[in-house]
């Protein structure tokens, strides 16, 4: 749809032959962080670029980095936390010195993969390019890790506040900074779009999410380690833990991403305001049912 085969001359087999390869590297066991998760998170990114007002405010090379960047943004993820790897001192950890340790991984995994043979779907883009699109993909990963969320939201916030004050118009983005600011708050959107989702779907996400924190939980125990947060089968409250995930984190960001695009997602803002109240009157209901 976006005409990037021609755009930058990526060859068919090529783009199959690496994105088999990264569809492969995800760990279809992980019962989330699993290769339907990236297509999920790129599908969505891919809507989010559709929003008029951020016509002509991307080049083409920073939409091919957004959506490259989403697809392979959990590549060979674990199905553990950073928390965990660091934790149990997990090659990973050593290797990335306890820093976005999982983010660190999927980018590296992602452009190794690039050197295999028959790989290279960057081959003809030039240089310049190929550098420009390494660093935006690394700096959109390694957004996602959930502990820039507060710098990540504090910074959209701004960006909003002063966009109202010039006018509402976007286009007047010039430098790096603030574009890639905006390409990963949309990324970061992306990754914690399920709670925005309709139900049916988001109900599903649930399941899974809670699927691998439980896991990690069991792993947790067997290890003698300290469950981590929402991660115990017998104590979690799923409900009130979205209702608190979308209240403390899903909400605030996906309200900031409404005004800074507005009027192009206020219907996802209503979904999630809707779902949120679904799992509010579920922890309710669950709660009068263990009253008695
Ligand atoms: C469908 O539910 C969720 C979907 C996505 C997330 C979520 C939070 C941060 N991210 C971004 C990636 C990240 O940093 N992590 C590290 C850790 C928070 O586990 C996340 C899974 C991945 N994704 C959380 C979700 O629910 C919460 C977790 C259990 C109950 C409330
Ligand atoms: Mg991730
Ligand atoms: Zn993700």
């Amino acid at each position: 749809k976006r005409d990037f085969l021609s755009k930058f001359r990526l060859h068919p087999s090529t783009l199959v032959n690496y994105f088999t390869g990264i569809e492969e590297h995800y760990k279809k066991d992980n019962p989330y962080h699993n290769a339907v998760h990236a297509a999920d998170v790129t599908q969505s990114t891919h809507v989010l670029l559709n929003a008029a007002s951020l016509v002509n405010v991307f080049s083409d090379l920073e939409i091919l980095a957004s959506i490259f960047a989403c697809a392979i943004h959990d590549v060979n993820h674990p199905g553990v936390t950073n928390q965990f790897l660091i934790n149990t001192e997990n090659e990973l950890a050593i290797m990335y010195n306890d820093m976005s340790v999982l983010e660190n991984h999927h980018c590296a995994v992602a452009f190794k993969l690039l050197q295999e043979p028959n790989c290279n779907i960057l081959k003809h883009l030039d240089d310049s390019q190929r550098k420009q699109l390494r660093k935006m993909v690394i700096d959109m990963v390694l957004a996602t890790d959930m502990s820039k969320h507060m710098s990540l939201l504090a910074d959209l916030k701004t960006m909003v506040e002063t966009k109202k004050v010039a006018g509402g118009c976007l286009l007047k983005l010039d430098n790096y900074s603030e574009k890639m600011q905006i390409m990963q708050n949309m990324v970061h959107c992306a990754d914690l779009s399920n709670p925005a989702k309709p139900l049916p779907l988001s109900t599903q996400w649930v399941t899974r999410v809670m699927e691998e924190f439980f896991n990690q939980g069991d792993r947790e125990k067997a290890l003698g380690l300290p469950v981590s947060p929402m991660c115990c089968r017998e104590t979690a409250n799923i409900e009130k833990s979205q209702v608190s995930f979308i209240d403390f984190i899903v909400h605030p960001l996906w309200e900031a991403w409404t005004e800074l695009v507005h009027p192009d997602a206020e219907h996802i803002l209503s979904t999630l305001e809707q779902n949120r109240d679904h799992y509010s009157e579920l922890s309710a209901t669950r709660e009068a049912e263990e009253q008695q």
